[in-house]
């Protein structure tokens, strides 16, 4: 069943200072959420960045892998958790009376032993209410410039994920997860209104892409779609992008970070949404008699 939009208020942290402290990385976290919150329009939805309980690269991520309490197809839960990071936020949702997607953090699965890159959300009960493990692992090789293998030490997710909220149908995804656009188009079919992938682009493709795949993603599919990064660190092993980005349905860049520590806010405003939909409604245009094989696995 669809999912009527309703404005409301987006804050993206783009967290600074992540070390090799998982407790130190936490509780910055946590402040930097209460600060989100604590201003005179609070958010309704606060965001963290991806990895943002460990430094990032692929050796880091068995180390910190955490086991969330979540298997396959039973419930979520949050309290009973032994997650300190899960622990953490759930109870950061529920002091600050928001939703919060929990950026990414590795997770264990104990039944598996698998790693995954995991995004958690909480309502603001601070109840686990959905997670999303990335699916596409960042594997490139740009000779010079940036090589990375998430999948040495990572398993790719293998579902779509989305929660509802009371003011809108959102979608997951983990960073590498854009340069897919299937994902962000199955998730906009189903009705999500809003895309928001946890991010951390590189010095390399951070420059040209971030911010064209967000806004590509974003008309292709008619719908908000934000990123939301690191703060860039030139004393941590990967130096991230930052630029954490909210773009409206017609591509438009609403809000943007600059490189470092930062809070920024969106008004998610339904009027736009509307506006692009019946101006250009590709939604009811499509050709799937011309196009129907188009989903079939033919590599480019
Ligand atoms: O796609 C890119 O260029 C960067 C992706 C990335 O950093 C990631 O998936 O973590």
């Amino acid at each position: 069943m669809s999912l009527r939009l309703k404005p409301f208020t987006l804050a993206l942290i783009q967290l600074g200072n992540i070390g090799p402290s998982k407790a130190d990385n936490l509780k910055h976290a946590r402040e930097m959420i209460l600060k989100a919150a604590s201003v005179d329009r609070k958010p309704d939805l606060v965001v963290l960045p991806e990895c943002f309980n460990s430094p990032y690269g692929h050796v880091h991520f068995p180390v910190y892998a955490e086991n969330i309490g979540y298997s396959p197809g039973k419930p979520y839960s949050a309290p009973e958790s032994k997650s300190e990071s899960v622990q953490m936020l759930s109870s950061a949702a529920k002091e600050t009376g928001t939703w919060l997607i929990g950026g990414s953090i590795p997770e264990r699965d104990l039944t598996s032993n698998k790693v995954y890159n995991t995004c958690t959300v909480y309502n603001p009960k601070g109840d686990l209410v959905a997670i999303h493990r990335k699916i596409h692992l960042f594997d490139i090789d740009i000779p010079g410039k940036i090589k990375f293998k998430e999948s040495e030490t990572l398993t790719g997710g293998t579902k779509l994920s989305s929660f509802d909220t009371e003011f809108a149908r959102i979608g997951l995804g983990i960073c590498y997860d854009i340069r897919f656009p299937e994902l962000a188009m199955i998730a906009a079919r189903q009705g999500c209104q809003v895309l928001i992938y946890p991010g951390a682009f590189n010095l390399t493709t951070g420059p040209l892409h971030w911010e064209l795949l967000q806004r590509s993603r974003a008309v292709d599919n008619q719908v908000f779609m934000s990123m939301c990064s690191p703060a860039r660190d030139l004393s941590a092993g990967y130096h991230a992008w930052g630029h954490s980005m909210v773009v409206d349905p017609m591509g438009k860049v609403v809000a943007t970070a600059g490189e470092d520590e930062e809070i920024i806010y969106a008004n998610i405003d339904t009027g736009i949404f509307e506006e692009t939909r019946r101006g250009i409604p590709v939604g009811t245009q499509r050709r799937f008699d011309v196009y129907k094989d188009v989903a079939q696995n033919v590599p480019i």
